[in-house]
């Protein structure tokens, strides 16, 4: 079999224990680390000066590969045109989108220096993945070099309809360089369907029903491949966190309350700020939840240096405070807000421990967090998933108590539901979304892909 190489920006941290950096990493170290091969990316460090090439490290059967990127790169790579132009448009928020051209112009040389930095480590016959918006133009840079091997996109964030994607000024150089891959993927089928508008009305070119593409001279495939997790392991992790420190000093602060839990990085497309007031809601129209229950809300920093990543947590620290100052009482806080990150062992058991699973992004390309609440549940007793009809994880899991994430009302009757809920429902409704997560596991996810990558070229 072929060696499989793995490109994204971010990649798993390579010492044992080390914390998870978001969705991406979580789910692409999963599937990595059974197959076996190299990743390749960014180390997640600023440096005065580019490396010469990428420092390799071993870890089990993957291989790390790894550049540092320079401050310049980093600021008009990273943090601008990936994360202060695409991240937003594609997550709807045209209104926070900046575009600036030289940042554009930096986003496509990195791009050519990053393919320039894995080309001396490639073989003949690897089979290429590349990971999300950072890396639109990288295969189209291989190519530039004489790559013939089979490359892959896989995009984890929602595609946007065509008409907001225009609103991106270079977006018809993106598409044309997106379909120098052989396959893209994406996350659901509503994400499929906005990237076949785009190509059959903005790119005039043909897409058939099984999702072959003829479009600016080029032959590619297209699909929907749905990221998972591993639901039983993720269970067994849960079960043991149990009787460990975090629990038990939780319960002894929790004095028998029913439980809300919240995870999410600190970032506006989560829709913290509207499932805080829907919280309050709840408090205000069913004052028999008043001290007998806790919301708690994890929400690590997250691309701090970046304006609008300033605001939503300053917003969100008002409406916590605001909130708390309103409804708490000497022994009870209503909202728990911690700012910073924990480790995944730590969330399963705390997912466990929580009568209801609070996911409400305004936008998301699947959610894994919402996975991962299912899966850490008991099945005697399980918890009520409460999930935004706009995460792609609302498409397969239909046990959850599906709310429109702007509707603060209907948020917090759906939060009323979900503490209320019998436990015959609750137990029904688990039993349907597990089937699903473990026919829908990680393992699914990277084979799927794979298998119509390899055989695009047969
Ligand atoms: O790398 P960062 O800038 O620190 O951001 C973390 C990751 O966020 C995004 O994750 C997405 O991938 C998840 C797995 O497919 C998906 O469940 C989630 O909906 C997405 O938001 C981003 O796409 C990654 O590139 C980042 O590494
Ligand atoms: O403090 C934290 C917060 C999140 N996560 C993990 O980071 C991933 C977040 O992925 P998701 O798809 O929900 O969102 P993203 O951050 O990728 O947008 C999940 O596996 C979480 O368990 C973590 O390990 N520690």
């Amino acid at each position: 079999m072929s060696r499989l190489i793995i490109v994204s920006n971010r990649v798993a941290p390579i010492s044992e224990g080390g914390m998870a950096a978001g969705g991406l990493a979580v789910g692409v170290y999963d599937a990595l680390r059974e197959t076996g091969g190299m990743w390749f990316g960014w180390s997640g460090e600023v440096a005065s000066a580019a490396p010469a090439s990428p420092k390799i490290e071993e870890r089990g059967p993957v291989t790390f590969a790894t550049v540092s990127l320079t401050r310049r790169d980093y600021d008009q790579y990273y943090r601008g045109f990936s994360n202060d132009t695409l991240w937003p448009t594609f997550h709807y928020r045209s209104d926070l989108t900046h575009y600036d051209r030289h940042e554009f112009d930096g986003y496509q040389r990195v791009n050519a220096w990053l393919a320039h930095q894995l080309i001396p480590l490639l073989r003949p016959d690897d089979v290429i993945w590349v990971h999300d918006y950072h890396l639109i133009p990288f295969a189209e840079a291989l190519r530039q070099e004489g790559i013939t091997n089979r490359i892959g996109f896989f995009l984890h964030i929602p595609f946007p309809a065509s008409q907001v994607l225009v609103t991106v000024p270079p977006h018809d150089k993106l598409m044309r360089a997106l379909c120098c891959y052989d396959l893209v993927g994406v996350q659901t089928e509503p994400d499929l369907r906005a990237l076949r508008d785009y190509l059959e009305h903005e790119a005039h070119g043909t897409v058939s029903a099984d999702g072959r593409v003829d479009a600016y001279g080029r032959s590619l495939r297209i699909g929907a491949y749905p990221i998972g997790i591993y639901p039983d392991e993720l269970a067994a992790l849960a079960k043991e966190g149990q009787d460990g420190r975090h629990l038990k000093n939780l319960r002894q602060t929790m004095h028998e309350r029913r439980l809300i839990v919240s995870v999410d990085r600190l970032d506006y497309s989560k829709g913290l700020v509207e499932r805080f007031r829907a919280f309050e809601k709840l408090l205000e129209i069913s004052p028999n939840h008043r001290a007998q229950v806790s919301f708690i809300q994890v929400a690590p920093p997250t691309r701090s240096d970046i304006q609008s990543y300033q605001q939503i947590r300053l917003q969100l620290e008002a409406e916590s405070g605001r909130i708390n100052g309103r409804f708490a009482e000497m022994d009870w806080t209503p909202i728990r807000y911690l700012h910073r990150q924990y480790e995944r062992a730590v969330l399963a058991s705390l997912f466990r421990e929580a009568h209801v699973g609070y996911v409400t992004p305004l936008r998301d390309g699947m959610n894994l967090v919402a996975k991962e609440y299912v899966a850490a549940q008991d099945p005697e007793d399980p918890g009520v998933l409460v999930l935004s009809r706009f995460a792609g994880a609302a498409q397969e899991l239909d046990g959850a108590l599906i709310v429109n994430p702007i509707d603060v009302q209907g948020m917090a009757e759906a939060l009323d539901h979900a503490l209320g809920m019998p436990l015959d429902e609750r137990r029904a409704r688990h039993a349907r979304m597990m089937t699903v997560l473990r026919r829908n596991s990680v393992s699914v996810w990277r084979d799927s892909f794979l298998r119509d990558l390899r055989a695009v070229r047969q």
